[in-house]
């Protein structure tokens, strides 16, 4: 079964505090969820292998280190994964970035994909799946689905918050996938909305509401 890791950093809680404020604007949550993303970032990352190199310095000659294996690849499922793209961004710049287009149908809560553009070699890359909302699981068990079936092997999933019954979900469909997040939620209510949540992620950061 994936892991799950909840990214307890206090900077971390601190900011996810005032991106769940709905008294917070558009600007101040993009802001936040930006900043979020690069910690978040600086966690997921913590695993990656790295190989000896011997780099000459001024006076000798030092035993280093530098990050080897698989190339990153950064999977927004949009739109509101895209408000976390700029933030790991900056600790990862080399990564390429793929989207998966999703969103829930209002009355089934079932994921409608509606666009996908993935880099050439996504399936070499080790890819992180991002949505900040991790609710009924649907969205991102379907974006995973989408990246093995372009035979994907190696993939982690970065949520700022979930649910319960998302962590479930993705855990019974995609058993090889970790699980990133920074807080874990107490239900969905009977729209399928985070309890206590933050509200509709993609409308809290494009101002659609
Ligand atoms: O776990 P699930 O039940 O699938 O719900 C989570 C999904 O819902 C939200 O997207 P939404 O459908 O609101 O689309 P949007 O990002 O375009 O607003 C969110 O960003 C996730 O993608
Ligand atoms: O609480 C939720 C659930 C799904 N999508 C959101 O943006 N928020
Ligand atoms: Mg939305």
């Amino acid at each position: 079964m994936g892991k799950v890791f909840v990214c307890d950093h206090p900077l971390i809680q601190h900011k996810l505090t005032y991106i769940r404020d709905a008294n917070t604007t558009t600007k101040d949550f993009r802001e936040l969820v930006d900043e979020v993303a690069t910690l978040m970032a600086y966690e997921i990352t913590r695993d990656i292998p790295l190989q000896k190199v011997q780099v000459q310095t001024p006076v000798a000659t030092a035993e280093c280190k530098v990050i080897s294996g698989r190339m990153l690849g950064l999977i927004p499922i949009l739109r509101a994964g895209l408000g976390m793209v700029d933030g790991i961004l900056q600790l990862v710049p080399a990564a390429k970035v793929g989207h998966i287009g999703l969103y829930r149908d209002p009355v089934t809560l079932a994921p409608v994909e509606y666009y996908a553009k993935l880099p050439t070699d996504v399936q070499e890359r080790e890819l992180i799946v991002i949505d900040p909302m991790l609710a009924t699981g649907g969205s991102a068990n379907a974006a995973i689905a989408a990246l093995k079936a372009r035979n994907c092997t190696q993939m982690k999933l970065m949520c700022l918050i979930a649910a319960p019954e998302g962590i479930q979900a993705v855990q019974k469909e995609h058993p090889d996938v970790d699980i990133y997040v920074a807080a874990i939620d107490d239900y969905l209510d009977d729209h399928g909305y985070i309890i206590p949540g933050l509200g509709d992620a993609g409308d809290r950061l494009f101002g659609t509401k």
